[in-house]
């Protein structure tokens, strides 16, 4: 298999916002359309969509098929900057709030990466309340997409490193564009630091315990047909089938009655999330108190460095 490395929310019934059953859930499914036909692009009718954005983030709600599509938008690589996560989570409250939605379609604005993961800048030479603010930001939008009662699709058009992965791995289900320039998986070892046990956590639960272990210490980055064979991706599609196949697989998960789709999810979703919310603020304390070490800034120096300077 030729795997290639760069060289060198709340739970709980009732939580605010974010809690796996919206009031009203088992009410709207009663009454809820079947999908039956979905456009094979984002060609909806004016009357039927509500798009809305903001610096970072661009959503179009097709209202008549409840399906969103969201896309990061912060180029040059769409790094996963604190900006573009507090704009992730306002829209993505927007989206749980609107009740005529019932999935979202993740994907990127940028034509060759998904996301390049967490923004190394927010980690390197600040202070240790932005460090704070910066982890607090990360968790909030793993545990909305991870507990989220919508369906999450991915639609992976790029490359899709650590954070980027770690989006992925919170969806339900992940479609992956078939180039092999393109990488996905958790390389955080590559750059000196370790994915917490909550990456961890989601990866296990996705590709198995051996896979994860030889994954994550080896910082692998998978293109995609290794990718799929491990089961960090579910579909490979051409690139320009992302879209239309992202669109054709939400109609079938929307065929499921949604209360009991959520309540499956919760079933298997829950004990992961409620590990990190039992020590959320320990999580923050611990990332800010490694990412501080001398050690580590020195790492993530050398790493900002070698992306500049590598060969493109
Ligand atoms: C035991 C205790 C445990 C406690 C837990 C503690 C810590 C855990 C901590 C953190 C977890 C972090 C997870 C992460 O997500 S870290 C980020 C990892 N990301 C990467 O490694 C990706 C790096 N980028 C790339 O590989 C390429 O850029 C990419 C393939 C995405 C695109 O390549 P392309 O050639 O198109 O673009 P480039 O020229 O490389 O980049 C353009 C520009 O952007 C800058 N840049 C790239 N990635 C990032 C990034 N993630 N953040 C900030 N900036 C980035 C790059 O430096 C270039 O800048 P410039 O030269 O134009 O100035």
């Amino acid at each position: 298999m030729a795997l290639r490395a760069v060289s060198a929310l709340t739970w709980g019934l009732g939580g605010p916002g974010v809690g796996p059953l919206r009031s009203g859930t088992f009410l709207r499914c009663a009454t809820q359309h079947r999908l039956e036909k979905m456009p094979s692009s984002i060609g909806f009718p004016e009357a039927s969509r509500r798009p809305f954005s903001s610096h970072r983030i661009l959503v179009d709600v097709d209202q008549s098929h409840g399906v969103a599509t969201m896309k990061l938008k912060n180029p040059p690589v769409n790094s996963l900057s604190l900006e573009l996560l507090t704009e992730f989570v306002i829209s993505w409250e927007k989206l749980e709030n609107d009740k005529s939605c019932r999935g979202v379609i993740l994907t990127s604005n940028s034509p060759k990466i998904f996301s390049a993961g967490l923004d190394i800048t927010d980690m390197y030479g600040k202070n240790a309340a932005h460090y704070a603010e910066f982890w607090k930001a990360v968790q909030e939008v793993w545990l909305k997409l991870y507990t989220s009662n919508m369906v999450v699709i991915a639609a992976i058009n790029g490359s899709s490193p650590a954070g980027g992965c770690l989006m992925s791995l919170a969806s339900d289900y992940r479609i992956m564009a078939d180039n092999p320039k393109y990488t996905i998986g958790l390389n955080e070892t590559l750059l000196g630091i370790v994915a917490p046990f909550w990456f961890k956590d989601n990866l296990v639960n996705t590709i198995g315990n051996r896979a994860s272990e030889h994954a994550l210490q080896r910082g692998l980055l998978f293109p995609p047909a290794d990718a799929l064979k491990i089961g960090l991706v579910d579909q490979i599609v051409p690139e320009d089938k992302v879209q239309s196949t992202a669109l054709s697989v939400m109609s079938e998960w929307l065929k499921i009655p949604d209360h009991a789709r959520q309540l499956t999810k919760t079933m298997m979703r829950k004990p992961t999330a409620d590990r990190l919310l039992k020590q959320r603020e320990a999580d923050i304390q611990n990332f800010v108190s490694f990412i501080s070490k001398d050690s580590i800034q020195k790492s993530l120096h050398m790493y900002l460095k070698f992306l500049k300077e590598r060969e493109k």
